[in-house]
């Protein structure tokens, strides 16, 4: 299962091809839609949030609320398109339009200088375009659909936020439902009320200063079988295919699973997760500090990963760069943009994880229809059972 991503952030709309699904998938546009909704609500985003509202809408692959097993193209229109037509090239230019459309002030810490340089662009307006973040909502809408498919075997994915710039949230071991439930009604998906109200603080202080705040956010995904990824080849590795696709996400810069970077410190009897047995149970294991992997394979613990975002790189006090005409140093050039992005891409996260969980269940239990992988998945469940 793959997916292919195409759009500019500014123009008409953001389009996805996933080639791969399994024919009879129940799948409406509500789920992927409610999804989209949940990204574009966290505290601390820019005016153009109040301009979108991201709907999904399928034009290939499904039929009457179901997949068929041909390619599910799917497109997210930009309302904001309407303002950005003679820009974007699709109206002639008029008078003043000039000075706004060309993009010759890289902003440190964006695509805007490396990408301007790749591609020979001198308006480095046609690398922000792909760069942006906007690209997420399309594949948030992948991951929605992969969580119908995994919602089919009982999988379930949530997410929350750890950390907004110095103000750290308690993390709370919760089962997977209340966690949905209450990160869902923060605006900053924090279970920790205390913590919230200082997060919310900390991004208005920032915005006041013209400056921006990044943290780290966390994704828990349960009910995964036993075995997922294998360890015979580097690229089958799914803690490795997770890492890639997290630090892929625009502003992520590090990853860690379970208790990630604290085990560089303890000794292997405090990290290594001891195995036990029960009978109706089968394997389990006592604790889950590996966060659901040993091998690149799934233990059937829960996934726990946890990323990093930077701080986001448009700043209105903005940092010093270089003009590419003049080459004389300037304050870089402003775009409208967010303060604070990281209850947003708490929502990425876990759907982008969403999409490489269900990719390697389908290469697992692979079939062309729900059924066949049904029945494929049910065996298996048979043969772990019998071991
Ligand atoms: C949800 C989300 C919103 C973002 N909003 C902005 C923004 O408003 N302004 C900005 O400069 N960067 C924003 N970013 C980050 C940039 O897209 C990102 O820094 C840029 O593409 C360069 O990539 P890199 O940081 O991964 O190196 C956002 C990222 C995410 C995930
Ligand atoms: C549009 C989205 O995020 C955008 C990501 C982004 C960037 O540089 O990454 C810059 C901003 O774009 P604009 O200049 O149009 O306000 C954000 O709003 C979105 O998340 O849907």
């Amino acid at each position: 299962m793959r997916y292919l991503t195409a759009g500019e952030t500014h123009g008409p709309q953001l389009t996805a091809i996933i080639e791969g699904l399994p024919s009879n998938l129940p799948l409406t546009a509500e789920p992927i839609n409610f999804q989209l909704a949940r990204r574009q609500k966290g505290y601390g985003r820019g005016r153009r949030m109040q301009i979108e509202k991201d709907e999904v809408r399928f034009v290939g692959g499904v039929r009457h609320g179901f997949t068929t097993g041909a390619p599910v193209a799917l497109v997210v229109e930009n309302k904001d398109w309407k303002n950005w037509t003679r820009i974007m090239g699709a109206e002639p230019l008029e008078d003043g339009d000039e000075a706004k459309r060309r993009m010759h002030r890289p902003r440190p810490g964006h695509a805007d200088l490396n990408g301007g340089l790749k591609y020979n662009q001198k308006d480095m307006r046609n690398i922000l375009e792909r760069s942006s973040a906007r690209e997420t909502t399309v594949r948030v809408a992948c991951g929605a659909v992969a969580r119908e498919l995994l919602a089919q075997f009982g999988i379930k994915v949530a997410g929350q936020v750890l950390r907004i710039g110095e103000v750290e949230a308690t993390r709370q071991e919760l089962p997977i439902d209340e966690l949905i439930r209450i990160t869902e009604e923060s605006p900053v998906r924090v279970t920790d009320k205390e913590a919230e109200a200082r997060m919310i603080a900390a991004i208005d202080a920032a915005k006041e200063d013209g400056d921006t705040l990044g943290g780290i956010v966390e994704c828990i995904v349960e009910g995964c079988p036993v075995g997922l990824g294998s360890h015979v080849q580097w690229d089958r590795k799914l803690d490795g295919r997770i890492a890639q696709a997290v630090v892929s996400i625009q502003a992520f810069k590090g990853v860690e699973f379970g208790i990630g970077f604290e085990a560089a410190k303890l000794r292997g009897s405090k990290v290594h997760d001891e195995i036990r047995y029960e009978a109706g149970r089968g394997f389990y294991r006592a604790s889950n500090r590996a966060g659901g992997f040993e091998g690149g394979m799934t233990t059937g613990e829960p996934i726990v990963v946890r990323a990093v975002m930077k701080p986001i790189s448009t700043l209105y006090k903005a940092l010093q760069s270089v003009d590419i005409d003049t080459k004389e140093p300037f304050t870089a050039q402003v775009e409208r943009s967010d303060t604070c992005a990281v209850p947003a891409a708490s929502v990425i996260l876990e759907n982008v994880v969403a999409w490489e969980v269900a990719q390697a269940f389908m290469e697992k239990f692979g079939g062309d229809s729900l059924e066949e992988i049904r029945a494929n998945y049910n065996n298996y469940l048979k043969q772990v059972e019998q071991y």
